[in-house]
């Protein structure tokens, strides 16, 4: 039994769109997993609903096993225990997500206070916290305007692991970041989930950012999983076709390879997909991708893939 365990979630809005179509996912204790995919593919809405906080959307069906629970089943009263105790998330644009009128240790003591911890024990905290990612203490007496990105960034995170997680949602925790800062949260998040054995999902867009945090990752195209595998192997040989052109598409500064990008655009999410929906962007594709969507392939050695072409290949 895995320590998270995400099965065939689906995610719709009342707009019609299902922006998550077919997402699973399982994650070991210290286990490091990034969801890759460019933007509007739906790793946010993934994240959300394991949090059961998505703002408009509704989980159709799938489910969040935490230590085999289904913490989806009972909605509310079934998430509320869990949530930012056993999991917790850094949201996108996170370094805004502080409230800028309350001190920083304040909030995270808050944090601790909402889930049934006393006042000493939540300011103890808040101190233990902000030093666990390498801030001063006095960031605890500051307002959030009175840190640098980079500080503001470790103080979001700090407050996410207030309450002791399990599993830790990173959306994009670097964007916005300089390159000498984004490696400071790097080599922090990564150290974080040695030492605390905390279990990571790494949201990201950039490939080049996930060999250098995660063991595995999974990438999505149009709401779903279409390959998963370890780091180094899908960034060194990508097997399903969007996955290539994604790795094609990453600034390689050492490579001197020319970039490329994916021609055309992720289909509508409000329409039903007949077959793989990479099919109208592939270049190798066959008559059968557009006529039924290719199942996820087991592999073998943790690796899958849903691809037509890799069926006949193997
Ligand atoms: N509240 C909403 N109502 C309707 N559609 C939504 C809503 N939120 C997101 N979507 C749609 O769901 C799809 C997936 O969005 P999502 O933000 O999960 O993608 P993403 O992969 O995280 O992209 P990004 O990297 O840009 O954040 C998009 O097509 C988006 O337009």
């Amino acid at each position: 039994m895995s320590l998270l365990s995400v099965r065939d979630l689906v995610v719709g809005f009342p707009s019609g769109a299902r922006a998550v179509r077919s997402v699973s996912l399982d994650l070991e204790p210290g286990e490091r997993l990034a969801l890759v995919g460019e933007s509007g593919c739906g790793k946010t809405t993934t994240m959300l609903a394991m949090m059961g906080l998505l703002p408009a959307g509704t989980v159709v069906s799938g489910q969040v096993l935490l230590d085999g629970e289904d913490i989806l089943a009972g909605g509310e009263a079934s998430m509320r225990p869990h949530r930012w105790t056993d999991i917790a998330m850094v949201f996108q644009g996170a370094m805004n997500a502080l409230n800028p009128v309350r001190r920083v240790g304040a909030q995270i003591a808050e944090a601790v206070r909402i889930h049934g911890g006393g006042r000493r024990e939540g300011r103890l905290r808040a101190l233990e916290v902000l030093e666990r990612v390498g801030l001063p203490e006095g960031v605890a007496s500051r307002y959030p305007h009175e840190l640098s990105g980079g500080q503001r960034q470790r103080a979001v995170i700090a407050l996410a692991l207030a309450c002791e997680p399990k599993v830790l949602l990173a959306d994009e925790p670097t964007t916005a970041l300089d390159v000498i800062v984004q490696d400071q949260i790097v080599a922090l998040l990564r150290e974080l989930s040695d030492s605390l054995g905390l279990a990571v999902v790494l949201v990201t867009h950039d490939l080049a950012l996930v060999p250098r945090i995660c063991d595995r990752a999974a990438v999505m195209y149009a709401g779903s999983v279409v390959e998963h595998a370890a780091c180094a192997d899908l960034v060194r040989r990508p097997l399903h076709p969007y996955t290539r052109r994604l790795v094609e598409a990453t600034p390689d500064l050492t490579a001197r390879r020319p970039l490329t990008s994916i021609p055309g655009v992720p289909p509508r999410l409000d329409l039903p997909l007949t077959g793989c929906a990479f099919q109208p962007r592939c270049t190798s594709s066959l008559d059968r991708c557009a006529e039924s969507p290719p199942p996820p392939r087991d592999l073998g050695g943790g690796r899958s893939c849903s691809c037509h072409l890799v069926e006949v290949d193997a």
